[in-house]
């Protein structure tokens, strides 16, 4: 029982009495000089949960994604690279609030007197980092802790997020799922890349422009295009800029894009041509473009799960298998996107609260699950069902054959631990050359409808309280009877307010049939939601 290490070691990362930490959507996230002590604790997490699964390899990414600079973060990743199983993030919370060392010496081994667990067994964990200057020594607390605990680590240096989930699932499948480590993932993505690319009838991709955050995604993609080759993957790298670390995220990456809806200043591209932009970490994806008269058009979350949706199915049924076929959003896609979905392509649409974790889980209930926030989050998953029925099935007919062997190329573009903007940024550009489409076309498929996001400060966000994958509030009673009495006067109106997860502060979304009344609703409703 290493009950006298935990402590000593414990004594060089103090909590603070006056913090309180919450392990919340997307792990702890904070001002990078507060993470110390929690740092520490997590690695005691992570041994723990390593001995929990029998010695299972488990995940530590140390990074804040699209947050800016000065803050940093740290998030668990399980066996099969999927997120962390949620009474974990409990114990989590739990263990990083311990107020002195011999309170978490002593909240340790309650955990895994509770939990059963044998803490002599040996416990393996990988850690990845992003960019940040805090990184490193961020990294020294996590592996002070492994240290005290007699943990066996490795440390993966500076990787993508979904990265370290695609290398997490490959040491827990023994290989199987990919070579475990940085060149494996891009070996295994860019050879699936380079066989649609190469099948018959593609057409050859154009240039087009990646803003990478000045972030992690600049040295993965320079090397991603390296092994790809420039003949069939011609992609400008823009904000690569990791060396100036005060420039992650700032005013460029797909947060910015997705939520300022203009290009990034840095990038200068003429009309017509596809750009793209990944978040900090690299595991969140926008495309856009400025149309032949210069203005702006987003192709968002929504518009690469539609893309997904309808070449997946159309493969599918060339490949004249019959697989169950779904989509997965939130409340913020837009209604153009869900009626274009179940009206055009067909396919049913879930509809589940905000975070990748609850959409991830809901894709897992189809053969094949596409899954995206419309601020980029998302991947498509393919059930062991779905993998096996598209191996085993014996085709009759060359272009049944063709399209089988492509269902199965694809299974090994798509990262299926996390959304990667990566791997989907592939998955785009192959779409795009079968259909012989540039951002126009794909554009064309539908028109979003005119919608506004304002985040608007209250008092106690908690008071929101929501029900039906959070369209609707439930407290304050009579708030949502106001929002339904205001969307009735307009066209296609709809609107609604949820306590934002990882912000103090509560989003309210609204769109209608044009701009002015979309803005007009979403600052009615706001102006409803302030009062609080
Ligand atoms: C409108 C919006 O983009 N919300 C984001 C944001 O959640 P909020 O609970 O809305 O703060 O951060 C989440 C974690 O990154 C992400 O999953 C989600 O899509
Ligand atoms: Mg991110």
């Amino acid at each position: 029982m290493p009950h006298e290490k935990i402590i000593e070691a414990s004594s060089k990362h103090p909590k603070p009495a006056d913090r309180k930490f919450t392990y919340g959507t997307a792990g702890f996230r904070m001002k990078a000089d507060l993470l110390d002590p929690v740092m520490f604790r997590v690695g005691l997490v992570a041994a723990l949960r390593s001995q929990k699964l029998n010695s299972a390899t488990i995940g530590v990414m140390i990074t804040a994604s699209h947050n800016v600079p000065a803050d940093n973060g740290v998030k668990l990743v399980d066996p099969m690279g999927e997120m962390l199983e949620p009474a974990w993030e409990v114990y989590s919370t739990t263990l990083s609030n311990a107020a002195t060392d011999e309170e978490l010496a002593a909240e340790y081994q309650k955990l895994a007197d509770q939990l059963k667990i044998d803490t002599t067994r040996s416990a393996k964990v990988v850690i990845g980092r992003d960019t940040r200057e805090s990184g490193p020594a961020l990294l020294k607390a996590l592996t002070d802790a492994l240290d005290a605990v007699g943990a066996e680590y490795e440390d993966h240096g500076i990787v993508t997020t979904p990265q370290l989930h695609y290398i997490v699932r490959c040491i827990n499948t023994h290989g199987l799922y990919g070579n475990p480590h940085e060149n494996g993932y891009y070996e295994k993505l860019g050879d699936a890349y380079k066989q649609l690319m190469k099948a018959h009838g593609v057409k050859q991709p154009t240039k087009f422009t990646v803003d990478c955050a000045n972030g992690v995604g600049a040295p993965a993609l320079h090397k991603l295009a390296e092994y790809i080759g420039s003949d069939i993957f011609q992609v400008e790298i823009v904000n690569d800029q990791i060396n100036e670390p005060s420039k992650l995220n700032f005013q460029c990456g797909a947060d910015f894009v997705k939520t300022q809806q203009r290009l990034p200043p840095a990038s200068k591209v003429e009309n017509m041509v596809r750009c793209a932009s990944l978040d900090g970490d690299a595991d969140r994806l926008i495309y856009y473009y400025n149309d032949d008269k210069g203005n702006f058009r987003l192709l968002d979350g929504d518009k690469i799960a539609t893309l997904a949706a309808s070449f997946i199915g159309g493969l599918a049924k060339d490949a004249n298998i019959d697989l169950n076929i779904g989509v997965v959003q939130t409340a913020y896609a837009n209604g153009s996107s869900t009626d274009y979905i179940k009206k055009i392509l067909g396919l049913p649409v879930i509809c589940t609260p905000t975070g990748v974790k609850h959409l991830h889980h809901a894709a897992l209930a189809f053969d094949v699950g596409v899954y995206f926030e419309a601020n980029g989050h998302g991947t498509v998953l393919f059930s062991n069902n779905a993998i096996e029925k598209i191996q085993e099935l014996e085709p009759e007919s060359p272009g049944q054959a063709e399209s089988l062997k492509k269902l199965r190329i694809f299974i090994d573009l798509i990262n299926q631990t996390v959304g990667d903007a990566l791997s989907d940024l592939l998955m785009v550009e192959v779409i795009l050359a079968h259909k012989h489409w540039g951002p126009k076309e794909w554009d064309n498929n539908y028109t979003d409808l005119p919608n506004r996001l304002v985040r608007v400060e209250v008092t106690d966000r908690t008071v929101f309280k929501t029900t039906d994958a959070e369209r609707r509030l439930i407290e304050p009673a009579t708030v949502q009877k106001k929002i339904d009495e205001l969307v009735l006067k307009y066209s296609k109106g709809r609107a609604f307010a949820r306590a934002s997860g990882t912000e103090d502060a509560v989003r309210v979304y609204a769109e209608a049939a044009t701009r002015g009344e979309a803005e007009e609703l979403a600052r009615l409703v706001a102006e409803i939601v302030a009062q609080y």
